[in-house]
């Protein structure tokens, strides 16, 4: 273990375990999960310069049931990110990394759309290459907190819900770089991911190439990069970028649809929930070294907690 991952132990251990003071501690400390100061990235100044192009919102709506709704609300430009939209994502986002009962998180679009990328007004305005790099690490930076990845400078995984991009209608660009930062893909009949960066003159910037590569290999990425391909739900399934298509007219909504397949792997107490995230991804992200030592950190966590003691209480049989 690292002294940065000790000193976040010991830090963690001092907060008593309570995930929302921990993740207060942590906003307090550093919001940036991926760029700082360190790398000469200005949070607020970024931030005011986004500000400058408004529209739109980011709604999040969080559930008793310990799932929380994220809406990409922009319907009059097919849900494309605004600079005020990428300043409310970051908000949001901090929001979640503060809800001590999140089990589970869907990220859809309004309006039966997901998300048409960066809205391309603000794009033309934002072309020179120091702007263009600080609205890329600023997404970065929200998207690595979304995901909860594991980082150098963020050894904690602060936002330990299982999360899932509801897509409907087309996710392009931004947005599909938005799909890869949830653990899961759940696509509705006629949507389309499209990385569609090639045609811009572009590569993703907001972490969606290094992700993508993780999520359906490097020759799969380095064809739906280069070809600009556009990914339907078949397509999809057969290379792992999806993990079901939300089949079924007339059991309810997509978003019915999505809560109900998210609430198999959510069903339960939310530290035991928290916990089943956080090994996962330690695994995904770390050396097996740290990755190990990390589980049993977690695996500490929840041995002789409620949910274990009354679950030996009850002499459970797991027919
Ligand atoms: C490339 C990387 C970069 C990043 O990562 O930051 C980006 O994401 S750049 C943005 C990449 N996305 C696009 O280029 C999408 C462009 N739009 C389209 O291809 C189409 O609009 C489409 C396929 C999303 C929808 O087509 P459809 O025929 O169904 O509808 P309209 O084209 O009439 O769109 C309705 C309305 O929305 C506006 N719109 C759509 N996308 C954007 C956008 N990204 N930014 C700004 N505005 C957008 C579109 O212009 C229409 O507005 P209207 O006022 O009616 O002309």
């Amino acid at each position: 273990m690292s002294a940065r991952m000790v000193l976040c132990a010991v830090r963690q251990h001092l907060l008593g375990g309570s995930r929302g003071a921990w993740a207060r501690f942590l906003q307090r400390q550093s919001r940036g999960c991926v760029y700082s100061s360190v790398h000469g990235f200005q949070q607020e100044e970024i931030r005011e310069k986004l500000q400058a192009f408004p529209g739109g919102s980011i709604e999040l709506l969080t559930q008793e049931s310990g799932l929380a709704v994220l809406t990409i609300n922009y319907p009059s430009r097919m849900n494309a990110f605004s600079g005020s939209m990428m300043v409310d994502l970051e908000e949001r986002v901090s929001q979640l990394e503060g809800w001590t009962d999140g089990k589970g998180l869907i990220v859809q679009g309004a309006s039966g759309t997901f998300c048409s990328g960066s809205d391309l007004n603000a794009v033309r305005a934002l072309t020179n290459p120091q702007d263009g790099m600080k609205m890329c690490m600023f997404m970065q930076n929200t998207l690595t907190r979304l995901l909860s990845t594991f980082t150098e400078e963020c050894p904690q995984c602060r936002l330990p819900m299982i999360s899932v991009a509801l897509v409907e209608g087309r996710a392009l660009g931004g947005g599909a770089e938005l799909t890869t930062a949830c653990d899961f893909r759940l696509m509705a009949p006629g949507s389309v991911i499209q990385f569609v960066h090639k045609h811009m003159g572009l590569v993703p910037g907001w972490g969606g190439a290094a992700r993508l590569v993780r999520i359906v290999g490097s020759q799969n990425a380095l064809k739906l990069l280069g070809g600009a391909v556009k990914v339907d739900p078949e397509l999809a399934l057969q290379i792992g970028l999806a993990e079901e298509v939300l089949q079924g007219e007339g059991t309810g909504t997509p978003l019915q649809r999505a809560e109900n397949w998210l609430s198999v792997y959510t069903k339960g107490p939310a530290p035991v929930i928290q916990a089943v995230k956080k090994v996962v991804l330690s695994g995904r992200e770390l050396p097996l070294s740290e990755a190990l030592r990390t589980e049993k950190d977690v695996f500490g966590m929840v041995w002789g907690g409620p949910a274990n003691m009354q679950a030996l209480a009850s002499k459970s049989k797991h027919r």
